[in-house]
């Protein structure tokens, strides 16, 4: 279960935010090796949540929401996946549909970024999904399975045996409209049958699938119900410390 805080929260509130959340985890005696629990707060806040995890010895893990392709030097405003790793970033978001949107990364680099990942021990989360106008098109899986093959490129199978995937589709990001759990299952089928054809069943078999859009604790149940959807990828919810805490603890729920 990983938390994607966006553009929230500055240092001091990041560590309000990891202390509430260790507390609910624990009280509930959450099982870390069950199910894991990542945060990806801004650059801003990593030095202080690393602070707080490592001094506090917490299971939780953290990382980041974006790095630069490029490993130093004159890019002003980049961080580089060198920079993360000294930071104890277990992981880092690559490829998310805002950055797509927003700043025009394409496919390539995307899979530049990937390698930028691996260079430094990162663990990407590789976020793919459509539009809403691919949606209504029905061509949403193949849009899907391209962005992912392309994001792959040159890569080992040794290093994509180790990456997550995020499904998110962008009509469902922040606007409460959260694809059906059959909608989820779908494309992480896909994604997984993908991976087979490129690599291997077993590859496929063992990459962690993550849904993301809209996902609150009174939805996830259903979603993690879906053979193929191994964790979510949470945006809103994440930031709000009890309810990312009854996420991470869907097995609880009585909703499926
Ligand atoms: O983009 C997301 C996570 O990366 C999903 O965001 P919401 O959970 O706010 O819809």
């Amino acid at each position: 279960m990983a938390g994607n805080w966006k553009m929230n929260l500055d240092h001091q509130q990041a560590a309000h935010l990891v202390q509430k959340l260790a507390w609910s985890l624990q009280d509930a005696k959450h099982d870390f090796d069950a199910v894991e629990v990542a945060v990806l707060p801004p650059f801003t806040d990593l030095r202080s949540v690393q602070t707080l995890i490592d001094g506090d010895k917490l299971k939780l893990k953290f990382g980041a929401q974006d790095l630069s392709q490029h490993e130093a030097g004159a890019y002003t405003g980049e961080i580089s996946g060198a920079m993360l790793a000294k930071l104890g970033c277990s992981y880092v978001a690559v490829g998310h549909s805002e950055r797509r949107e927003y700043h025009g990364e394409t496919d390539a680099l995307v899979n530049a970024k990937l390698v930028a990942a691996f260079r430094h021990g990162l663990t990407p989360i590789l976020c793919i999904g459509e539009g809403l106008e691919v949606r209504k098109a029905a061509t949403h899986v193949d849009h899907c399975t391209a962005q992912l093959e392309a994001a792959l490129t040159d890569l080992t199978a040794e290093q994509v045996a180790t990456i997550v995937i995020a499904y998110e589709p962008v009509w469902a990001i922040g606007t409460g409209e959260v694809a059906t759990p059959e909608d989820a299952q779908e494309v992480c089928a896909a994604v997984r049958d993908k991976l087979a054809q490129l690599y291997s069943q077993s590859l496929a078999d063992g990459v962690r699938v993550l849904y993301g859009g809209s996902v609150k604790a009174a939805n996830v149940a259903g979603i993690m119900a879906q053979e193929d959807v191994d964790g979510a990828l949470v945006g809103g919810a994440s930031i709000d410390p009890a309810e990312f805490a009854s996420i991470a603890r869907y097995r609880d729920h009585v909703t499926r």
